[in-house]
C-alpha cells in the first residue's frame, strides 16, 4: 500500500469502503472513508487492501486487476452487478450473481448461438460460455466433464443449471424428443423437491446430479438424475414464512373437482402438515381469480397470494400435468403419485388421545376415524392394521424364557405422533425416490460415449441453530472444496506449462484432516453417531460427549463455549460441538442428530406399509433402500444410517467427478430482500469467502496470479512511450520495459503470450510506470540505453554466429575429407583384404616349403619322386599366389585354396617324412644286423679260442 492512495477498508454492511489511511498504529490502521471525511474508525491492519486506481473499472476475468484481494474481487462483483453484467470470471471460474429479474436478451437464442462453439474470455462471462466449454473440452478430450454449480439458498444453482441444461440440449441436441424431456422433467423435479422457503421461494430440498448422455458423435444420447438428501423434517413441519413440498399446495389448488373429490382435499389449512407454516398458494392477480374460494385458505383470502414471477401454483400444477404427459407418464401413474401425496396429507392430520388407562398408552381421537379411513384407503392399507401400528409398537422379546415372542408396547401420544410423522416421512421420500427413478425411465439410453453432469448442491451453510442438516451440507462442502482445490491448483499449474513458465508446484492447506474428523473409519462423528444410534437406549448427549472425547486435541473441533457468538457460548458441552470448517467455524446443536440419523421406520410400521393392498406403495417400499438386506438389519437394530448413506453416496460422486474435467460456478445472493437491484455487500462477501473464492485468490498470490497479454500491456503504456519505442512489437516492447525498469526476475516471468506476475508487482510495475514526468525521462533514457546496448548485444551476437558459422563450415569441409579418406580406405580395405592376407599366407606357405627340400635331401631313396612332387606343389602354391593377385577372389575362394594347398603340403611333408623314417629304421635294423653278425662272429671267434686252449691244455 503506498502513502495518500486510496485503500478498502472493513464495513458492516457494505463488505468494505474506500477510505485513506491516516495513521499506522501497531495492529490496526486508522481510516477516513472517503465519504465521510473528518470521521476516523480503527480497521484491523490485516483487512484492509490497497484499491485500485479507478475504482469504477471492472473486468471480466479478476486476474486481470492489478490487486487481487477480496475487496476488489467485491468490487469488481459489484461495479459489473450494477451494469446487470452478473457473471464474471475468476480465472476459469464463473462467479454469478443472481439478479433478480429478467435480464433483456441475456438467455435468448441469440445469446445461446453467440456462443456456440467460443473458447472461455473471447466473449463476456456466461453461463453459456461454460457450458460450451465443458462440452469443447468433452469432445476434444473425449472425457466426460462435470459442471459444480454450488451457492447458498437462493443464489441462483438451480436457474443456471437449468440454462447449461438448456444450452446443452438446444446446441448439441439430437433434435429428437428427448431434448425436450431432459429439460421437462425439472418441473416434475421440482414440484415433488422445492419448497418455498424464507430464503428462497422456490427452494431445490435436495441436491442432483444431472447427466447428460453423448453418443460418440457428440449428440445428446439421454440423460440420468441422482438425488441427494431430501430434507424430510420439512414433509410434517414448516417455520411460519416457510411452506411444504410445492406439491401438496398445487394439488390443493389444481386439482380437478373430480380428483379433489377423490382424494378428500380440502384448503392448506386443513392439514396439519401444511397449516403450521405459509397456507397461501403462489399466483399473479388474474391466476388468484382463478383460483375457487373454498380452495384458499383464511390466511390466503385475507392476506393474498404469494408473489413471484416464475410461481404460479394453480398454473403449475397443469404445467406439471403436461410435463407428465410429455415425459410419458399416463394417467395411472400420474394418479398414483397424487394419491399418495394426498394419503400423507390425511395422515398428518390423524391425531391422538390418552386412553387414561393404566397401560399409559393411546388411542385416535374420535374426529380422526374419518381421516383414518381416506388415509387407508389412499394408501390401501387395512385401517386396524393403520390404527394399530400407529398406537402400538411391535418388540421382539429378547430375554427370558419365551424368547423371540411379539409383544404390542403401547406408544404414549407423543410416540404416536413421532410414528406417524416417521410413516409420513417415509412414505413421501421414497415417493420422491420413485418420482427420481421414473424421470430417469424418460430419458433411457443404451450406451453413451461420454457424459457432461451438472451438480447442483446446496453451499456451505452457517446459521444461528444447525442441525444434521447443516452438519451433512458443509460435510458435503468440505469434499467438493477439496476437489475444487485440486482442480484449480492443477489447472493453474497447467497454464504455467503452456506459457513454458517452469514454475515450482504451487501448495495449499489441505482439509483432508477435516474431512477425516467426519468420516474417518470407527472415530469419524458418522461413525460415532451410528454406534450411538446401535445403542439400546441412544442419546444425543451422550453422542456430543463421545465425539468430544475421541477427539480431545482435533485442531478442527472444539465445544460450543468457545465460540465467538453468545448464542453458542449458551450451549452446555454435551448439547453440541463446533468444527472449524474451511469457510468458518460452525456450531451444531446435537439435538436430534440420533433421530436424524434413522431411516428405519419401526418394525410394525414398516411391514404395514410393506404389506399395503396398493401396489404402487408396496413397490415404493420393495424398491426402496430398505430392500431386505437392510431390512433385516433394521429388524434387529431398528436402525438404518442417514449419514453413512450420504458419505456413500458422496464417495462415490467424488469418484465420477475425479475421473471427468471440471468446471465452477459459484452463484452468489445479492440480498436477502430476494429483490433486484440490491447489492449488499457483507452478505456477498461472506458467500465469497465460503465458496472458497477467496482462498482462490489467496492460492493465486502464492503463484503468478496477475498476468497480463502482450498486447494489452502494450495498448496500456503505448501512451506513455515515444514513437520510436511504440514501433517495437508488443512482446519486445513488454521486454524493453522490464529490463529498463530493472524488475527483479523473480518477480515476473515471460510466457508464450502474456507476462506473469507475483501478488502485487504489476501493481508496483504499474506505478513506475505512470509516476511522475521526471521519472518517466529517466525511465525513457534507461529504455534506450537497454535498447542500444541489446541492439549492440545483437549485433555482436550476429558477428559472432557468422564467425562461428565459417569456422563451422571449415571444420566440417575437412572433416568431411577425413571421412571420405577414412571410407574409402575402409571400402578398399574391404575390398582387398581377404587378398592381401591370402597372398601372405600363400607366400608364407611357399617358405615353409623350403622345409621340404632339406627332408627331400634327406631321403636315399625316391628322392628323385619326392623331389618331383615338392616341386609339383610348389608350382600350386605359385599358381594361386599369381590367381591371388591377379584375379578378384573373394576371402572363402582364397581360403578354399589355401586350405586344399595346405592339406597338399601337410601329406606330402607327412609322406616324405615317413618315407624318411622308414629308410632311417631299416638302416637302423640294419646296423644292428652287422652288430649282431659281429657279436656272432666274435663269439665264434672266441669259441673256436677256448676250444682250441682247451685242446691245447688236453694236449
Ligand atoms: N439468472 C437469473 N435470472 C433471473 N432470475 C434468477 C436467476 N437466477 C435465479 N433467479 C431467481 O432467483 C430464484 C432462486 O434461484 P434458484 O432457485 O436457482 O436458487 P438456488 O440456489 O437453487 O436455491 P436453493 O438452494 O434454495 O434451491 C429463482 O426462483 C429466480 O426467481
Amino acid at each position: 500500500m503506498e502513502d495518500g492512495k486510496p485503500v478498502w477498508a472493513p464495513h458492516p454492511t457494505d463488505g468494505f469502503q474506500l477510505g485513506m489511511i491516516v495513521d499506522i498504529g501497531a495492529d490496526a490502521l486508522t481510516i477516513e472513508p472517503l465519504n465521510q471525511r473528518g470521521k476516523t474508525f480503527l480497521a484491523p491492519m490485516n483487512q484492509v487492501y490497497p484499491a485500485e486506481d479507478d475504482v469504477n473499472k471492472h473486468v471480466d476475468d479478476n486476474c486481470c486487476l492489478m490487486y487481487l484481494n477480496e475487496a476488489t474481487l467485491l468490487n469488481n462483483v459489484r461495479v459489473r452487478y450494477n451494469k446487470d453484467y452478473i457473471y464474471t470470471y475468476v480465472a476459469n471460474i464463473l462467479i454469478a450473481v443472481n439478479p433478480y429479474y429478467d435480464i433483456p436478451k441475456l438467455y435468448g437464442p441469440e445469446a445461446i448461438k453467440s456462443y456456440q462453439g467460443k473458447s472461455l474470455g473471447t466473449l463476456p462471462p456466461h453461463v453459456y460460455a461454460i457450458a460450451d466449454k465443458a462440452y469443447r473440452d468433452m469432445k476434444v478430450l473425449k472425457m466426460s466433464q462435470s459442471i459444480i454449480v454450488s451457492g447458498e439458498s437462493g443464489a441462483g444453482k438451480t436457474e443456471n443449471t437449468k440454462f447449461v441444461l438448456r444450452y446443452l440440449t438446444t446446441t448439441y441436441g439430437s433434435g429428437q424428443d428427448i431434448d425436450e424431456r431432459i429439460v421437462e422433467a425439472n418441473p416434475l423435479l421440482e414440484a415433488f423437491g422445492n419448497a418455498k422457503t424464507v430464503r428462497n421461494n422456490n427452494s431445490s430440498r435436495f441436491g442432483k446430479f444431472v447427466e447428460i448422455h453423448f453418443n460418440d458423435k457428440n449428440a445428446v444420447v439421454g440423460g440420468f438424475v441422482s438425488h441427494y438428501l431430501l430434507e424430510k423434517s420439512r414433509i410434517c413441519m414448516q417455520s411460519n414464512d416457510e411452506r411444504n413440498y410445492h406439491i401438496f399446495y398445487r394439488l390443493c389448488a389444481g386439482a380437478s373437482e373430480d380428483l379433489k373429490k377423490k382424494l378428500h382435499l380440502d384448503s392448506p389449512d386443513s392439514f396439519r402438515y401444511l397449516n403450521r407454516g405459509c397456507t397461501r398458494y403462489f399466483a399473479s392477480k388474474d391466476a388468484d381469480k382463478q383460483i375457487m374460494q373454498n380452495r384458499k385458505s383464511p390466511e390466503h383470502v385475507k392476506m393474498g397470494a404469494l408473489k413471484d414471477p416464475l410461481l404460479d401454483d394453480q398454473g403449475d400444477f397443469n404445467r406439471m400435468c403436461v410435463a407428465m404427459k410429455k415425459i410419458g407418464l399416463n394417467d395411472t401413474e400420474k394418479l398414483d403419485l397424487f394419491r399418495v401425496v394426498a394419503g400423507v396429507l390425511h395422515l398428518g392430520n390423524i391425531d391422538f388421545e390418552e386412553t387414561g388407562s393404566s397401560s399409559g398408552g393411546c388411542v385416535l381421537k374420535n374426529q380422526s376415524n374419518q381421516t383414518l379411513e381416506c388415509c387407508a384407503d389412499l394408501l390401501g392399507l387395512d385401517q386396524d392394521d393403520l390404527r394399530v401400528s400407529l398406537t402400538t409398537r411391535v418388540m421382539l422379546t429378547t430375554a427370558g424364557g419365551a424368547k423371540g415372542t411379539v409383544i404390542k408396547v403401547p406408544l404414549k401420544v407423543e410416540q404416536a405422533n413421532n410414528a406417524r410423522d416417521a410413516l409420513a416421512k417415509a412414505v413421501y421420500s421414497r415417493l420422491f425416490d420413485h418420482v427420481v427413478k421414473r424421470v430417469n425411465q424418460c430419458f433411457p439410453f443404451e450406451t453413451s460415449s461420454n457424459f457432461i453432469g451438472v451438480l447442483d448442491i446446496a453451499g456451505f451453510e452457517y446459521f444461528e441453530h444447525n442441525s444434521f442438516e447443516q452438519f451433512c451440507i458443509n460435510y458435503c462442502n468440505e469434499k467438493l472444496q477439496q476437489f475444487f482445490n485440486e482442480r484449480i491448483l492443477k489447472e493453474e499449474q497447467e497454464l504455467y506449462q503452456r506459457e513454458g513458465l517452469g514454475v515450482n508446484e504451487v501448495h495449499y492447506v489441505d482439509n483432508q484432516d477435516c474431512i477425516d474428523l467426519v468420516e474417518a473409519k470407527l472415530v469419524g462423528i458418522l461413525d460415532i453417531l451410528d454406534e450411538e444410534n446401535r445403542l439400546p437406549q441412544p442419546s444425543d448427549q451422550h453422542l456430543t460427549l463421545a465425539v468430544h472425547n475421541k477427539h480431545k486435541d482435533h485442531f478442527r473441533l472444539t465445544v460450543p463455549r468457545k465460540s465467538k457468538l453468545a448464542i453458542h457460548r449458551n450451549l452446555r458441552d454435551d448439547e453440541g460441538f463446533m468444527i472449524r470448517h474451511f469457510a468458518g467455524a460452525v456450531c451444531y446443536e446435537t439435538t436430534r442428530f440420533v433421530e436424524k440419523n434413522n431411516d428405519a421406520l419401526h418394525m410394525s410400521l414398516e411391514s404395514l406399509v410393506c404389506e399395503s393392498k396398493d401396489k404402487f406403495v408396496r413397490e415404493l417400499f420393495e424398491n426402496s433402500n430398505t430392500t431386505k438386506d437392510s431390512k433385516q438389519k433394521a429388524g434387529k437394530l431398528g436402525f438404518i444410517s442417514v449419514g453413512n448413506k450420504f458419505k456413500t453416496q458422496l464417495n462415490l460422486l467424488l469418484e465420477k467427478l475425479r475421473s471427468t474435467g471440471s468446471s465452477f460456478i459459484r452463484c452468489v445472493k445479492p440480498n436477502l430482500k430476494m429483490v433486484s437491484h440490491q447489492f449488499e455487500g457483507a452478505l456477498i462477501l461472506s458467500q465469497l469467502q465460503c465458496s472458497g473464492m477467496v482462498s482462490v485468490l489467496d492460492l493465486m498470490q502464492g503463484g503468478f496470479p496477475s498476468r497480463a497479454p502482450f498486447h494489452e500491456l502494450y495498448n496500456m503504456y503505448k501512451q506513455y512511450m515515444p514513437a520510436k519505442l511504440t514501433r517495437l512489437n508488443p512482446r519486445l516492447f513488454c521486454k524493453a520495459l522490464f529490463k529498463a525498469l530493472g524488475l527483479n526476475d523473480h518477480d515476473f516471468k515471460f510466457g508464450l503470450t502474456r507476462v506473469f506476475f507475483r501478488p502485487g508487482k504489476f501493481a508496483e510495475f504499474d506505478q513506475i510506470m505512470k509516476s511522475d514526468p521526471d521519472h518517466l525521462a529517466e525511465l525513457l533514457m534507461k529504455v534506450n540505453k537497454w535498447l542500444l546496448c541489446s541492439q549492440w548485444k545483437k549485433v555482436q551476437w550476429c558477428c559472432l554466429s557468422v564467425i562461428k558459422l565459417r569456422n563451422k563450415m571449415s571444420y566440417r569441409a575437412l572433416a568431411c575429407i577425413k571421412i571420405q579418406k577414412t571410407v574409402r580406405m575402409w571400402l578398399c580395405k574391404k575390398k582387398h583384404k581377404p587378398r592381401i592376407d591370402g597372398m601372405v599366407k600363400v607366400r608364407n606357405l611357399k617358405k615353409h616349403m623350403e622345409r621340404f627340400n632339406e627332408v627331400v635331401n634327406g631321403l636315399k631313396e625316391g628322392k628323385q619322386e619326392m623331389a618331383k612332387q615338392v616341386q609339383e606343389l610348389a608350382a600350386s602354391i605359385d599358381a594361386l599366389f599369381a590367381k591371388i593377385k591377379t584375379t578378384i577372389m573373394t576371402w572363402k575362394e582364397i581360403d578354399t585354396e589355401y586350405q586344399r594347398l595346405v592339406k597338399c603340403s601337410e601329406q606330402l611333408l607327412s609322406s616324405m617324412q615317413k618315407k624318411k623314417q622308414e629308410q632311417e629304421e631299416s638302416e637302423r635294423l640294419k646296423r644292428i644286423e652287422e652288430e649282431m653278425e659281429k657279436e656272432r662272429k666274435r663269439r665264434e671267434k672266441e669259441e673256436q679260442r677256448r676250444k682250441q686252449e682247451e685242446e691245447d691244455r688236453r694236449l
